[in-house]
C-alpha cells in the first residue's frame, strides 16, 4: 500500500484483446473509501473491475492495488492478489451442495488456513460481521437471498481484504434486502475496508449518496452525478 491508497492507477489504457475500452484512466481509491461504478452495458464497467483483481492486463501507464504494480504482475501473484481482494460477483456465488461453514472452510483451504482452530474461529467472525452466526449449518437453500448475499461478502471477507469490489451484488434483491446488504457494505468501508460497487441501479445510489465514478465513452468519469 502506498500511503492510504489501495487503489491507484494513472494514465491506465484498458484493452479488451484489440479494442481499446477505456483510455487514459485515473482513479484512486483510498482505504475506507465507499464508491459507486456506473455506466451503460458494455461501457467498460467489469473491465476496468478486471484490471484491479489482475483478470485483465494494462497497456501504458502505471496502476497499483492492494501493494501490487499492475504492470508486472506475474500470474504467480494473482492469487496473493486477489487475497486482498474481496469479490463479491454474481458468477462466484455459493456452491449449493455444501453448507454455510463447509463454504467459508473451502475458500479459507484455498487460500492457505491450514489451522482448524483458527478456521473456525474465523468462520464465526465473518458470520458475527454479517448477522448470520445462527446460520453456519445452513444449506444455501435453506436461506432466503438476502442471507446468501451476506455469506458471499462473510466470505470475501475472510481474507481481511483492503477493498471489496462488488459487481451488483443487488441485482437479484428486492428494494427492502438491497438496502440491507448496501447499509452492509457500507458498515464495512467505515471500518477501513475500501468498496466499490458496480451498479446500474440509480434508486439504490440515491439511497446511499456517495462518491460516483462512470464509465462513458471511453473514459472514466470523477464526480459523476445520476
Ligand atoms: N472477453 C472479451 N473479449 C472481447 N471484448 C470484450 C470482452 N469482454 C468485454 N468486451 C467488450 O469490452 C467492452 C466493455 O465491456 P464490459 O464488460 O467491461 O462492460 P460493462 O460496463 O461491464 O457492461 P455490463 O454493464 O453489461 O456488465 C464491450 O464493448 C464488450 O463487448
Amino acid at each position: 500500500m502506498i500511503g492510504n491508497s489501495i487503489i491507484k492507477l494513472n494514465g491506465v489504457d484498458i484493452f479488451q484483446q484489440a479494442h481499446l475500452v477505456l483510455s487514459n484512466v485515473n482513479l484512486h481509491v483510498d482505504k475506507g473509501d465507499f464508491v459507486w461504478l456506473i455506466g451503460q452495458t458494455g461501457s467498460g464497467k467489469s473491465s476496468l473491475l478486471k484490471v484491479i483483481y489482475g483478470d485483465l492486463n494494462i497497456k501504458n501507464g502505471t496502476g497499483h492495488a492492494c501493494g501490487y504494480e499492475l504492470s508486472k504482475l506475474a500470474s504467480k501473484d494473482v492469487p496473493y492478489l486477489r487475497r486482498k481482494l474481496g469479490i463479491v460477483f454474481q458468477d462466484f456465488q455459493l456452491l449449493t451442495d455444501r453448507s454455510i461453514e463447509q463454504n467459508l472452510h473451502f475458500v479459507m483451504r484455498a487460500t492457505g488456513w491450514t489451522d482448524k482452530k483458527l478456521i473456525a474461529e474465523r468462520t464465526l467472525d465473518v458470520l458475527e460481521k454479517v448477522g448470520l452466526r445462527s446460520k453456519l449449518k445452513k444449506m444455501p437453500h435453506e436461506i432466503s437471498g438476502g442471507e446468501q448475499q451476506r455469506v458471499v461478502i462473510a466470505r470475501a471477507l475472510l481474507n481481511d481484504p483492503e477493498i471489496i469490489l462488488a459487481d451488483e451484488p443487488t441485482g437479484n434483491l428486492d428494494p427492502e434486502t438491497s438496502e440491507e446488504i448496501v447499509l452492509l457494505l457500507k458498515q464495512i468501508s467505515q471500518s477501513g475496508t475500501a468498496v466499490l460497487i458496480a451498479t446500474h441501479d440509480y434508486h439504490i445510489i440515491r439511497t446511499f449518496p456517495s462518491r460516483i465514478i462512470k464509465c462513458e465513452n471511453g473514459k472514466v468519469l470523477e464526480d459523476a452525478v445520476i
